[in-house]
């Protein structure tokens, strides 16, 4: 990894094999809310491996994510926020928009440190809370929101827009290549962006901070990590005025090595904590396949194809050039697959993931990139081609220092079996080291991987199957 000029993690373009990818911020152009797909939350995956689940069983049940008591209105939400919620087809909160939204809009503002599992909702808790917090008679910032990547920041952006739609919020992204070279002034209220350029705006000035009263980190875990994004993300941090603005930290994993960077980022936070079991919902049915070696693992890959078309699917990759070599493999024997990574630019990487938000592509082949927080409800499998590991000791090449990176895994598999969808995950493994890293995944989840025949498809189909409908 090398600091790019705006300090981000950008992966050397000709990196050695044998450096892994981790997520990175970039910077993009705008999405156009108005060409954003916006799920109907309530839509089902229509298919041969239709869910039989409704999401009204799952919201009655109080051992699911999904769970609540309470209605929008009893949250204490301006009317026109309620109409945005129903617009996108939301009818009940879900257990951490319950718990944490009168947190969140009480006053005095207090900070928050959410974690709950992925797929569960967290977006619109801190979204509302952002729009809640806004004086929309003032010009001027007011809300910021960082995550790790471009393609997460107008992800969000497209939940600000749907979710403000009844009300009169401006918004403005903070990502690469957005804003023209000479703008001289922010006026939107909600700002939404990757830290490198947070900073860079902020610190020009073309980004006034004097009026910002909340300021969120989506995939907080990530966004504080010291070998990653936190220095950048502290920089914004302390250019924004004392004492007058809400911390708000939100993640599906907070690791230990970073909680207490969290409660010193966020002082005197209400927290809202998962037990380390609890971290990976049930409705992801967990396998792994037993492959001879990497050409194998090719092979087996290629033999699954027909049903990673099924719904959609994602298949993660360690390597950009792992992900690049087996697009164009399969591209080249007549299988539709995009690749997405960070070595692509902006313009590209937004049609691809586009592309594949919209369904014109099914499956995308990818890195650590697009791990968090993307939120595509027909995918309906996971593959982990390469698991995802990390270096303890920060020697990238040194292939004995790598152990799983159990956080990476439990965002990874979180691409399916959004709020309340079943979903499939499989881990290729292929020697007895993989075999041992995923043992270790398998323990620190707390949720079992079971075996599928590479070589009995009907097998695979049957589990499969059996995984989307029970
Ligand atoms: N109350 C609700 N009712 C119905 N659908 C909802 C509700 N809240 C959120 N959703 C939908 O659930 C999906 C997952 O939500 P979201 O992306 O916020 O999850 P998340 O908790 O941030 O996950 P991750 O940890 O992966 O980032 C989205 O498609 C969102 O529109």
């Amino acid at each position: 990894m090398e600091k790019d000029a705006d300090g981000f993690y950008t992966p050397v373009p000709d990196a050695a094999p044998s450096e892994p990818e981790k997520p990175e911020a970039a910077e993009d152009k705008p999405a156009d809310a108005s060409e954003a797909t916006k799920e109907k939350a309530t839509d089902l995956i229509k298919s041969d491996y239709e869910v039989s689940v409704t999401l009204a069983d799952q919201q009655a049940d109080p051992n699911s994510p999904l769970y609540s008591v309470k209605t929008f209105e009893q949250l204490g939400l301006h009317q026109d926020l309620l109409k945005g919620i129903y617009d996108m087809g939301f009818t009940k909160p879900s257990k951490i928009q319950e718990r944490a939204m009168p947190l969140l809009l009480a006053n005095p503002p207090q900070n928050m440190i959410g974690q709950s599992q992925s797929g569960t909702g967290k977006t619109a808790a801190f979204v509302l809370t952002m729009l809640s917090r806004i004086d929309f008679s003032k010009n001027q910032p007011q809300a910021l929101c960082l995550a790790p990547s471009r393609e997460l920041a107008r992800q969000i952006m497209s939940v600000v827009v749907a979710m403000g739609k009844f009300t009169p919020v401006q918004t403005e992204y903070a990502i690469k290549d957005h804003l023209p070279r000479g703008a001289s002034k922010v006026t939107a209220q909600v700002i939404v962006g990757t830290p490198g350029t947070m900073t860079d705006l902020i610190r020009r000035r073309v980004i006034d901070v004097s009026a910002v009263k909340i300021f969120v980190l989506d995939e907080a875990d990530e966004m504080l990590n010291q070998d990653g994004l936190g220095d950048q993300t502290l920089r914004v941090k302390n250019m924004l005025p004392k004492n007058q603005v809400q911390i708000v930290l939100f993640s599906a994993t907070f690791p230990d090595n970073v909680r207490n960077f969290a409660n010193k980022f966020a002082p005197n936070a209400n927290k809202i904590e998962l037990q380390k079991t609890e971290v990976t919902v049930d409705n992801i049915r967990q396998f792994y396949m037993d492959c001879r070696d990497e050409e194998h693992k090719y092979e087996v890959l290629v033999s699954l194809y027909n049903l990673l078309v099924v719904g959609q699917s994602i298949i993660f990759c360690q390597h950009r050039h792992t992900a690049d070599r087996i697009s164009q493999r399969m591209t080249a024997e007549g299988h539709k697959v995009a690749s997405l990574h960070g070595a692509k630019d902006a313009a590209e990487r937004d049609a691809i993931i586009d592309n594949f938000r919209e369904g014109r592509e099914k499956v995308l082949i990818t890195t650590n990139v697009i791990a968090r927080g993307i939120d595509i409800l027909q995918v309906n499998l996971v593959v982990n081609y390469d698991l995802p590991l990390l270096n303890e000791h920060g020697d990238w090449k040194n292939k004995d220092d790598l152990v799983p990176d159990i956080e990476t895994y439990i965002h990874r598999i979180g691409r399916t079996g959004r709020f309340g969808r079943k979903g499939i995950s499989i881990n290729f493994v292929h020697d007895k080291r993989t075999w041992q890293q995923m043992e270790q995944i398998e323990k620190a989840t707390g949720k079992q991987i079971i075996r599928i025949e590479t070589n009995d498809l009907d097998e695979m189909e049957e589990q499969m199957k059996k995984a989307l409908k029970s």
